[in-house]
């Protein structure tokens, strides 16, 4: 089937009539659909289209907004079971893991919804008695949002929620590998019954449809997720036209493990944070550090769960890891796994698992090193694989500077029942997003999401932070005649 693009409420084909297959990386043979490989001049109309519809979509009332993301979230959850199945076929994540997220973006809705019943400006007193001085929160325009294929559904509706219900009009292009999950959202909306013009899709790749995004004079803000290196050439060629540019990037999130850990959770955590999502999330665990008097036996029982946990086609139910998103992702993991080798000693994994039925897809065993050096590459650089560096440390204050030793800032855990060096670690640790017991990976939508260091620009997403990006202040001074 062909998929087109969603342009002023109705789907169009694109204007050089070319698609791109979308595969499953259990098995690449297999095609989902083909989706629409559009062109600058697709661009341009949805753009011309999200402009055109923005006074109206701006003058609704925040409840009235509020409503089309209720309906859309209703009708998500109507067909979360085959979302979920869509979305493993196309990411490779297993079903449990597509279902979580299929919902969470349900959930994302139903809080941006209920932020329509909250209040957007203070009252602040005026030096005149007369003076009602007050602000107000305006939306942008028409914003657009460019999003990788890691999240394909949550990262998708966690940008256009918000901007959606503060006014704002959306031109979104979803990751070429990973166009079903955004389809599946845009027809809940088209469905929903969203006026023409305030939400446009347009499918294809960066290089054409992602550059015409960020070059348009009519875009006045850009929502990005996904590499470094295009996030900040885009942030460098945004910040030429003066356009709001937000960025969630990379991380290389730490894991710190004290002597006094439940070791038994403290390797639960880890094999969660580290090999979930075949270790794709900016999120994910990559490097542990262990209190020297605990490490030998929290290495063993990781390594002896890791040795039990079932790779394979993600849709089976007792699957815990499926392929990576794409063969240059796992080609990618397996040049590090390759580095690693050099650099430290592989404890388990490392190689493509050697079953006949994973040959076709994209597989990659759950790894972990050990004797790594700080500077090694495995250390320093994101992997976006399911690779594990360990670290033995003697006590927390070695554990922590470690752990800060990184380019990187998003996430970043502890376990230990120490109350004060708990509380330590949240002052001390250079990250956006902390977690006590927990693993790094995860996020609520109530909740600020995203980084600092090289994680991001500083911006939110999620939460009342998300309102920060997606609007701006105006400031009323009000007097009488
Ligand atoms: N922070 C995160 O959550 C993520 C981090 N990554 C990191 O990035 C690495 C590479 O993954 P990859 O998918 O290539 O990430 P990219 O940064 O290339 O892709 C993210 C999004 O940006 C788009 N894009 C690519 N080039 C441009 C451009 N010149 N202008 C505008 N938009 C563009 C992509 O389009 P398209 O791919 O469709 O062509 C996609 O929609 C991963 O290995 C991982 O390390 C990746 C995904 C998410
Ligand atoms: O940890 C999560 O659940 C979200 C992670 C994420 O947004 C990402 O990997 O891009």
């Amino acid at each position: 089937m062909r998929y087109d693009n969603y342009i002023g409420g109705v789907w169009k084909k694109p204007a050089g009539g070319e698609y791109t297959p979308n595969r499953n990386p259990h098995d690449p043979e297999e095609i989902l659909g083909h989706f629409a490989a559009s062109t600058a001049e697709d661009v341009r109309e949805a753009v011309s289209s999200a402009k055109k519809a923005f006074p109206s979509w701006k003058k609704l009332s925040f409840p009235e907004r509020a409503a089309y993301l209720k309906k859309a979230a209703e009708i998500i959850r109507g067909k979360a079971g085959q979302i979920a199945r869509d979305l493993t076929r196309e990411e490779g994540k297993t079903l449990v893991e597509a279902s979580g997220e299929t919902l969470r973006a349900v959930s994302i809705l139903e809080f941006f919804a209920s932020e329509a019943f909250q209040p957007v400006g203070e009252v602040i007193p005026s030096v005149s008695e007369q003076t009602f001085l007050f602000t107000k929160r305006e939306p942008l325009g028409a914003v657009g949002l460019i999003t990788p294929w890691n999240f394909p559904i949550a990262i998708p509706v966690w940008k256009m929620a918000p901007a959606l219900l503060y006014g704002n009009t959306v031109v979104i292009k979803p990751a070429e590998l990973t166009p079903m999950s955004v389809y599946h959202v845009i027809d809940a909306f088209h469905k929903a019954g969203i006026p023409k013009g305030v939400v446009n899709c347009v499918f294809g790749t960066g290089s054409v449809v992602g550059s015409e995004i960020v070059q348009n004079s009519e875009i006045k803000a850009i929502s990005f997720t996904g590499s470094n290196l295009v996030g900040r050439s885009i942030q460098e060629r945004a910040a030429m036209q003066g356009k709001k540019v937000q960025l969630e990037l990379g991380g290389k999130n730490p894991l710190i493990v004290l002597d006094d850990a439940d070791l038994d959770k403290a390797v639960e955590i880890a094999i969660s944070g580290a090999f979930r999502s075949t270790g794709q999330k900016c999120t994910a665990t990559s490097r542990i550090m262990v209190d020297a008097k605990v490490y030998k036996a929290f290495r063993d029982r990781l390594v002896k769960k890791t040795k039990m946990l079932k790779v394979g086609n993600p849709l089976k139910p007792d699957t815990f890891m499926g392929p990576c998103a794409s063969r240059g992702q796992c080609d990618q993991v397996l040049e590090m796994i390759e580095a690693g080798k050099k650099e430290a000693d592989l404890l388990v994994g490392g190689e493509i698992p050697p079953k006949p039925e994973l040959v076709r897809g994209f597989y990659v065993q759950p790894s972990i090193f050990e004797n790594v050096p700080r500077d090694a590459r495995i250390a320093r650089e994101e992997i976006f694989g399911p690779v594990i560096s360990l670290f033995q440390v003697n006590g927390y204050d070695e554990a922590i500077e470690l752990a800060n030793d990184t380019f990187f800032g998003l996430s970043a855990s502890i376990c230990t029942n120490n109350l004060t060096l708990a509380r330590r670690f949240v002052d001390e640790i250079e990250a956006g997003m902390v977690h006590i017991n927990s693993e790094t990976a995860g996020a609520e939508p109530q909740a600020p999401f995203g980084g600092g260091k090289g994680s991001g620009n500083g911006s939110r997403e999620q939460g009342k932070a998300a309102a920060e990006f997606y609007t701006q202040l105006k400031t009323v001074y009000m007097d009488p005649i």
